[in-house]
């Protein structure tokens, strides 16, 4: 069975362009010629089995790791000709959401929120910053969480304020790892509806990793699946989910 390969006519020019990745460690070929396009605006899912590649394939794309062999285009900046400090400033276009919050737990809410400002806008005022960490929290439905600590949050409000987190410098993409994994599902669909309200506010292009079927149901505009190390389909989530092919239908099981 071919793998599907159509793109739902998705409009916009491309964020990020990955290329032909090649990336291996030892004998053991984890990308083999990956390639991902995210186009301006949309919501893209990245699915993949549990050390298929798609922690490589980040690291690759923010410059953490250098590929074997491929392309990295962010925001149009082939990443491999950047100097540090020009990477460092290109990073701060992508917002990242981890599996599992990761919040500092030894910060109330407004300090986890103000390290990437005091990182990366020197000259902000403290009344700036304190308005940004306010918008931010209350784009989130959280505006009244700034001096607690994240051990007072239930899981799914540390969810909301990792991702006022990564949307505090008002980031061009947003990545996000996992975003429902360890949440019941009302708070599930919760945090995806917000991150489709996040996209609408914020005008952001979201790359989301997953295995949550109904999470890439309700939110992917296009889905990409990564399997033995290459894009071995892409498709809207009712192409792929409709295909005939059993190395397919194994994701949507
Ligand atoms: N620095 C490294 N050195 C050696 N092997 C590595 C390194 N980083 C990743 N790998 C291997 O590459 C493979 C892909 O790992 P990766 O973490 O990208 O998987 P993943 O798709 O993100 O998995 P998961 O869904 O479980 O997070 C794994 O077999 C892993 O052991």
């Amino acid at each position: 069975m071919e793998p599907v390969q159509s793109n739902n006519n998705a409009s916009g020019k491309p964020v990020i362009e990955i290329n032909n990745l090649y990336k291996a460690f030892g004998d053991q070929k984890v990308l083999n010629g990956f390639s991902l396009e995210l186009l301006e605006g949309e919501n893209l899912v990245l699915m993949g089995k549990s050390g298929s590649g798609k922690s490589v394939m980040i690291k690759c794309l923010v410059g953490l790791m250098e590929p074997d062999n491929g392309t990295v285009k962010v925001l149009g900046k082939d990443i491999s000709k950047l100097k540090h400090i020009e990477l460092d400033e290109l990073r701060t276009h992508i917002g990242f959401l981890f599996q599992g919050s990761a919040l500092y737990d030894s910060m109330t809410v407004r300090e986890n929120l103000e390290f990437p400002l005091r990182r990366h806008t020197k000259n902000m005022t403290n009344r700036d910053r304190e308005t940004r960490v306010r918008e931010a929290l209350e784009n989130v439905g959280l505006p009244k969480t700034m001096d607690l600590m994240p051990a007072e949050l239930s899981g799914g409000m540390q969810r909301r304020i990792a991702l006022a987190r990564a949307l505090i410098l008002k980031p061009r993409i947003i990545i996000y790892d996992e975003p429902t994994t360890g949440l019941d599902p009302i708070t599930a669909k919760e945090i995806i509806l917000l991150m489709m309200n996040i996209q609408k506010m914020y005008r952001t292009s979201s790359l989301i990793i997953t295995h949550d079927v109904d999470c890439a149901r309700v939110i992917s505009n296009r889905m990409i699946l990564l399997l033995d190390g290459i894009n071995y389909a892409q498709g809207t989530f009712k192409e792929l989910s409709t295909s005939t092919d059993p190395k397919i239908q194994a994701f949507f099981k």
